[in-house]
């Protein structure tokens, strides 16, 4: 696991959080936003590289609106704080919050040019983010209010009934191109909402991606034993017989089933089968080499895969197995102890032979029957 892995984790799942929760993160990603605009209006105050750009009467007149905004949101993070600790589920602070980041968005913009870089990005990337986080109601009526102001405030710039960029002077060059200042202040108000929508896009494919990685392991594996399941011990023995067909290497495969296990459930319990299942999961797991398969094939029955070794070998290792099954032992709480035996069948494919995963699998399935039937704790090996 990444470092941005193990952070997603502990950030949990954000789609799960309260609606509060939601409502504060947005608050704080906005007055992250808010204080940036802020350190820019007292930079263009003060330093004269901004002379020509800022009308300052209009700042100084526009600067009560700022700071209350400012404390406003200041307000509404500790609001949305406590109505978090006290667990209040209710979408309101959604509706809240992106109503307030829209409508106080559109009165910035309108300030310095309706019709600008950062007005775009925020229109673009907002209803994407917002859709994916919060209530869709929600984000919804704020865009759409948000809009409804901006087409309003730019016609009745357009109609000379508001001036356009109040706070702006000299926007624009000579030649009609909007001044490198007025570029260079776009591009700072543009950036941290593409900062902002470039983090989120990255977060959203991650948690995408750990959600795959989730539902594949679950698809996957056994939830007793924690080996993996029929379907995919299936998958990997056509995937490894394909392999060893290409490489001109044999296979073999051994079906193993634990003797009398019906009795073992009858006698002690549901819960002592259980044990014993994951038992003898793990030993199969530490018998068999690092490139084998083991797969849980039924209630007490396993597949194990052994590509590249031939017949003879792969007999070794199969009755190292049932050595190994046959030497388990479950100590138990009453004192008695519990000692398990396995039958195996084991079958092989070999570079010559025209046999498909099926015919394997009902070959190693009758050497078990056959292995059952002859006394049980024995590897019987398909001619
Ligand atoms: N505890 C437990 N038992 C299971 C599980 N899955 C299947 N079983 C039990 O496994 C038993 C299998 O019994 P049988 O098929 O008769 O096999 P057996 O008793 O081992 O007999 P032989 O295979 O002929 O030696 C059944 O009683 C199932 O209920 C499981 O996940 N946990």
């Amino acid at each position: 696991m990444n470092l941005c892995d193990k952070v997603f984790r502990q950030i949990g799942n954000p789609l799960e959080w309260s609606s509060a929760k939601k409502a504060n993160l947005l608050l704080w990603i906005y007055l992250v936003q808010q204080s940036i605009y802020q350190v820019w209006i007292e930079m263009a105050m003060r330093l004269p590289e901004f002379a020509g750009m800022i009308d300052l009467q209009q700042v100084a007149h526009h600067r009560v609106y700022f700071n209350s905004l400012l404390m406003l949101s200041a307000g509404l993070i500790l609001l949305t704080r406590l109505a978090q600790t006290r667990n209040r589920q209710s979408v309101f602070y959604e509706y809240l919050a992106t109503l307030y980041f829209g409508v106080s968005h559109v009165y910035y913009a309108y300030c310095v040019g309706l019709m600008s870089l950062p007005v775009g990005v925020v229109l673009a990337g907002a209803p994407v983010v917002g859709f994916i986080f919060f209530d869709r109601l929600a984000v919804a009526s704020a865009f759409v209010i948000s809009l409804v102001l901006v087409i309003g405030l730019s016609l009745a710039s357009f109609m000379d009934v508001l001036p356009y960029a109040p706070l702006a002077q000299n926007l624009y060059q000579g030649d009609g191109r909007l001044s490198m200042g007025w570029q260079l202040t776009y591009m700072v108000f543009a950036s941290p909402h593409l900062v902002f929508i470039f983090a989120l896009a990255y977060y959203v494919l991650q948690r995408w991606r750990i959600r795959e990685q989730e539902a594949m392991h679950l698809s996957r594996t056994d939830s007793l034993t924690g080996l993996v399941n029929r379907r995919h011990i299936l998958s990997l023995l056509e995937q490894e017989k394909a392999a060893c067909e290409k490489r001109e290497m044999p296979l073999c495969l051994v079906m193993v089933d634990l003797d009398h296990f019906k009795s073992i459930n009858d006698r002690w319990g549901h819960d002592v089968g259980d044990q014993v299942l994951i038992m003898a999961a793990m030993a199969l797991k530490n018998t068999v080499r690092q490139l084998d398969h083991v797969g849980r094939y039924g209630g007490e029955e396993f597949l194990v895969i052994l590509p590249g070794l031939e017949a003879e070998q792969a007999r070794c290792l199969a009755e190292r197995i049932r050595t190994t099954i046959a030497a388990l032992v479950l100590e138990l709480p009453d004192g008695e102890s519990l000692s398990l035996s396995a039958s195996l069948g084991m079958s092989c494919y070999t570079v010559s032979q025209i046999v498909t995963v099926d015919d394997l699998v009902k070959q190693a399935d009758v050497a078990l029957y056959k292995a059952k039937g002859t006394g049980r704790d024995r590897l019987v090996v398909a001619p």
